[in-house]
């Protein structure tokens, strides 16, 4: 079928919802529930393909504008589905659409287009019969590691479910989580949300981490919540103990200040989130390595290009991770598995998931040995479960959040948390 004119004939977007444990951040603690938002486009001979992003409703808005330009294009010209997208927003690219001031930065466009490009190569891989990973320039491993993503957590929070990970608020359960995390899935790195209590606090929860584990790398992320000053003292103090230090401070600028005379390397998904932050990043030499997300960056082959300018200008990269589905673990293996210069365990929400809930069936997505093994079926190797994707809907509809803007991301602001900047 190669060759031939693949003209997408509908294209929809549906929004969903998962429930999501009592995870704490540097913003309060994750809603009952994570929106999400599915995508799937079908083509004049009937393929279809799929792709995920966050929710809230004007991210939503915009999808379902720019699913309306998308009809009667070409599958294969993912040129023309940025000049669609684009032509759909028509310029209405302001506000952070829900992301709470994380990525607000990175280009509206990018949000939008990025589970377009996913279903778009799901299409394309199905026409030739090959794994997406083939079309991003072939697997250069078999296996994409990903981290054991460590949260403070609370049990028992009212009005959300409790999973049967535990509590986890101080070091204690944090090693008893990063535990149960190694041993489910065999991870063999280990990321800490952090910037929930004072960094004294956080680094006593990394040296115990580094005790229990002495052979994984760690790293911790408290979200841009630190003052410069402090970044560097823990930066310091954790010389030889954190394999990166993630957004300590806000800005490319704070970060530039910090990572001067920082002996600990520094990683963002925070302050270079767009084309445009990489090269006031790179004068500043404010960041070690880019933390990429093709949520954010444009979809899967414009995190190519990402790649790309990292190896030009020295940079490490590895990819970050919110509250995501099958679909996405899926395209972020596939995306990893075809990166050379991807050489970090990922992140991943995944195991915060509960098995139950998805849009898709799960199983080719296996962990083994704290990696995901590629997929080798033509497209993403997963397919549309659409009786779990009309539950996930309907929960979408009842759940008490689908009004709201800010649930993509960070969510609920507990109103007696301290919501300044830089906290500490
Ligand atoms: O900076 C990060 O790694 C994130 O923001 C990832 C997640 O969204 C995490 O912070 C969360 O869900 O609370």
């Amino acid at each position: 079928m190669a060759g031939t004119s693949e003209r997408v004939v509908d294209v929809t977007v549906t929004p969903v919802a998962f429930r999501d444990p009592p995870l704490r951040n540097s913003v309060g603690v994750h809603e009952p529930y994570a929106l999400r938002t599915v995508v799937e486009i079908t083509t004049e001979s009937g393929v279809s393909g799929i792709g995920e992003t966050y929710g809230g409703t004007l991210h939503l808005e915009r999808l379902r504008r720019t699913a309306a330009e998308l009809v009667g294009m070409e599958v294969w010209s993912l040129n023309d589905l940025i000049a669609r997208t684009t032509r759909a927003l028509g310029g209405d690219t302001a506000g952070g659409d829900g992301m709470a001031g994380m990525v607000t930065g990175s280009s509206t466009a990018d949000r939008v287009m990025a589970p377009f490009d996913v279903a778009c190569l799901d299409i394309q891989g199905k026409l030739v019969g090959r794994p997406v990973c083939d079309l991003l320039g072939g697997a250069v491993r078999p296996s994409v590691p990903y981290s054991a993503y460590l949260f403070y957590k609370w049990a028992g929070h009212p009005g959300q479910e409790d999973d049967d990970w535990g509590a986890a608020l101080d070091p204690a359960g944090l090693v008893d989580q990063a535990r149960r995390m190694i041993d489910a899935y065999g991870f063999s790195a280990i990321k800490l949300k952090g910037g929930v209590f004072p960094p004294d606090e956080e680094i006593a929860a990394v040296r115990a981490l580094r005790r229990a584990f002495p052979d994984h790398p760690l790293r911790l992320d408290p979200n841009a919540v630190w003052s410069t000053e402090t970044s560097l003292r823990v930066a310091r103090e954790l010389d030889g103990v954190l394999q990166y230090l993630e957004d300590p401070t806000a800005g490319i600028d704070g970060m530039a200040s910090v990572a001067g005379r920082s002996p600990t390397p520094l990683a963002t998904n925070m302050c270079v989130v767009s084309f445009d932050d990489l090269a006031p990043a790179v004068a500043r030499g404010a960041v070690d390595i880019v933390l990429s997300d093709h949520h954010f960056w444009g979809g899967l082959r414009r995190c190519g290009q990402l790649s790309a300018i990292c190896e030009t200008f020295g940079l490490g990269l590895s990819m970050h991770s919110n509250s995501h589905l099958g679909i996405s673990l899926a395209a972020m293996t596939h995306l990893a598995a075809a990166t050379p210069r991807l050489t970090y365990a990922c992140d991943t929400h995944w195991p915060w998931k509960r098995p139950d809930e998805d849009v898709v069936d799960p199983a080719p997505l296996r962990f083994s040995g704290g990696g995901v093994t590629v997929p080798t079926a033509p497209g993403l190797g997963v397919e549309l479960d659409r009786e779990a994707l009309a539950r996930l809907h309907r929960q979408y509809l009842d759940c008490g959040l689908r009004d709201r803007d800010d649930t993509g991301y960070m969510r609920r602001f507990d109103p007696s948390f301290p919501t300044e900047t830089p906290r500490w």
